[in-house]
């Protein structure tokens, strides 16, 4: 289980003043959850995924994976906790150009253990089949359609078993079809994979898919109906 416990976090703006962008914001997710985080632009969503992500600490506050708590690591062991327990999906899938599809899946296997186990070869063969992308496995992303380099995102996102899945407008620099299809893909894997899914979006073709939608504004999350 994810425990977001009262997250502070400020930014100084131009002025020089600070601005208080989450506001002692707290949340619980559990495993193989789906929520949406929607909001408007400039509420936070991001700084708070990047929170959630380890990506960035907080002012004060912390958050909880099953019951260890992410901000009392130092950096070593906060990279190691990122790179074993969380998978990140973005906009534009940051894939490696001069990778190919199973490269680029493997990376945080290599990045992690150095050489690539038979069971993570595996694992990388089984995610491509429930991904659609089996036989583009010595694609580069050039000669990749956009919802193909998504989904390779995804199984690269999966690739050690997170507990958690963090997608930051995750459709949202595909087409209709491709967009459907992700949304769908990336709950069917939640659930088989137990995974927590936490999606940061304006979509609500998208969020309407989660379980749970939370609306963020002032700071605070509000749970809205879905
Ligand atoms: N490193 C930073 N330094 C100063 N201000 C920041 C920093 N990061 C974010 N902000 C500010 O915090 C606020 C929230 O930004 P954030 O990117 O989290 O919003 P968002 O809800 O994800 O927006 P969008 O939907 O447009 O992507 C914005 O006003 C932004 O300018």
């Amino acid at each position: 289980m994810l425990e977001i416990k009262t997250l502070t976090k400020s930014f100084q703006s131009g002025s020089g003043a600070r601005r208080v962008i989450l506001d002692e914001l707290s949340l619980s997710v559990q495993d193989g959850e789906s929520v949406a985080i929607v909001g408007p632009s400039g509420s936070g969503k991001t700084t708070l995924l990047n929170m959630l992500g380890a990506l960035d600490r907080p002012d004060r506050g912390d958050v909880l994976l099953n019951g260890e708590s992410v901000f009392s690591k130092n950096e070593k062991q906060l990279a190691e906790f990122r790179n074993r327990s969380i998978g990140f999906v973005f906009q534009l899938h940051h894939l490696l150009p001069q990778l190919n599809l199973m490269e680029n899946i493997l990376l945080p296997v290599v990045a992690q253990q150095s050489a690539v186990d038979a069971a993570s070869r595996e694992r990388a063969e089984k995610l491509t089949r429930k991904l659609g992308i089996t036989g583009l496995q010595n694609q580069r992303p050039g000669q990749l359609s956009g919802g193909e380099c998504q989904r390779t995102a995804v199984a690269r996102a999966l690739i050690n078993q997170p507990r958690i899945l963090l997608a930051d407008e995750p459709t949202g620099a595909l087409d209709q079809q491709s967009s459907t299809q992700l949304a769908d893909l990336l709950l069917q894997l939640n659930r088989e994979e137990n995974t927590s899914l936490i999606v940061v979006t304006h979509s609500m073709a998208l969020a309407s898919k989660m379980d749970k939608i939370y609306q963020l504004e002032n700071g605070k999350l509000q749970l809205t109906e879905a």
